[in-house]
């Protein structure tokens, strides 16, 4: 009897990219990968080995078809998952996205169901609140976003080839609740203000390759002031990176990663970031990485 496997390929995403919070959110070329046949049983594999999503419940994608299947009035009976974890986890970018995101890709082929984008968010934000990872992770591009109470609006948008993204990974996780509880219920005025103003010069800058006006649009007064005391170094990470030629720089996502954009320099800026790092005693390591313009991509073969 032919066995159908799924094979799901979904890129890392940055999201918020300094003023954007909660709102941009940027795909980039590191995978992780899902494969998966049914099974009597749940089966987990990891490439490196990744002990706590063998873990069936620390594993979004095996959540995620689980809950497709019953909604689908079907009892689960388990898979067979490989997974090759290259994106690290608890390290803002946007790991948990990746398997809801190819859960729901998994899920919406096996039950020959066409995936709308108001059936994609019904089930993705009953696992993760903010579409700045999931967009961007199944889309890919840039893409910047808003949620109401009963529908996501967003765009994607050109991203200049030119730009490179270096991602700085330090050693240490934070999860996106912790680096949320610390953010303030309610803001300034003038910090309201601050963001809109440098969210919306962002967008043109990329648009007209303004790329001397990413310094200022990536600045941030919503997350960043708050979160910096969490990342050792952040602000010296920050200067570093502009000392060696980056023209934007920023947290990635909720962290611990460091992101800054660059037009060449790429591992200067890399080493200086890891070396800004290392002052404080972490051990990082750097990536430079390409926007992944295509998002998740989904495979079904019969062996
Ligand atoms: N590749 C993965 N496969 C399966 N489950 C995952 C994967 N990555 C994350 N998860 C699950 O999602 C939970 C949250 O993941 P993670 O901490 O990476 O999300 P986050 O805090 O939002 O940070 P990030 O932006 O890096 O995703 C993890 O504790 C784990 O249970
Ligand atoms: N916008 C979210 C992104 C999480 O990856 C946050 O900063 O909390």
């Amino acid at each position: 009897m032919t066995k159908k496997i799924v094979k799901v390929k979904v890129p890392a995403t940055t999201a918020n990219l300094g003023a954007g919070f909660d709102t941009f959110g940027l795909a980039l070329t590191l995978y992780n990968e899902f494969e998966v046949e049914e099974a009597d049983g749940v089966f987990i594999e990891s490439y490196p080995e990744n002990k706590f999503l063998k873990n069936p419940e620390n594993n979004l994608f095996i959540k995620v078809v689980k809950y497709l299947c019953e909604a689908e009035g079907k009892k689960f009976h388990g898979a067979k998952l490989k997974q090759t974890v290259n994106i690290p986890v608890a390290r803002g970018l946007g790991s948990s996205a990746t398997a809801i995101v190819a859960g729901i890709l998994t899920g919406f082929a096996v039950h020959k169901k066409p995936l709308t984008d108001e059936e994609f968010f019904k089930v993705a934000y009953l696992f993760e609140p903010h579409p700045d990872n999931l967009l961007p992770a199944w889309k890919g591009g840039f893409i910047t976003a808003l949620k109401t109470e009963d529908k996501t609006y967003y765009s994607k948008i050109d991203f200049p080839q030119e730009l490179k993204a270096v991602v700085v990974i330090p050693d240490f996780e934070l999860s996106t609740e912790l680096a949320r509880s610390v953010l303030p219920k309610e803001i300034p005025l003038k910090d309201a203000v601050f963001n809109i103003q440098r969210a919306s010069l962002f967008i043109r800058a990329l648009q007209e390759k303004r790329f001397d006006l990413l310094k200022v649009a990536m600045e941030d007064r919503l997350h960043q002031p708050y979160r910096k005391s969490l990342i050792p170094n952040f602000d010296k990470v920050i200067q570093y990176a502009y000392d060696s030629g980056a023209v934007g720089a920023s947290l990635s996502g909720a962290g611990s990663t460091m992101l800054a954009l660059a037009l060449d320099d790429f591992d200067k800026i890399g080493q200086a970031m890891v070396s800004a790092f290392s002052e404080a005693g972490i051990n990082a390591k750097y990536l430079v990485l390409d926007v992944d313009t295509e998002g998740a991509k989904v495979e079904i073969v019969e062996k």
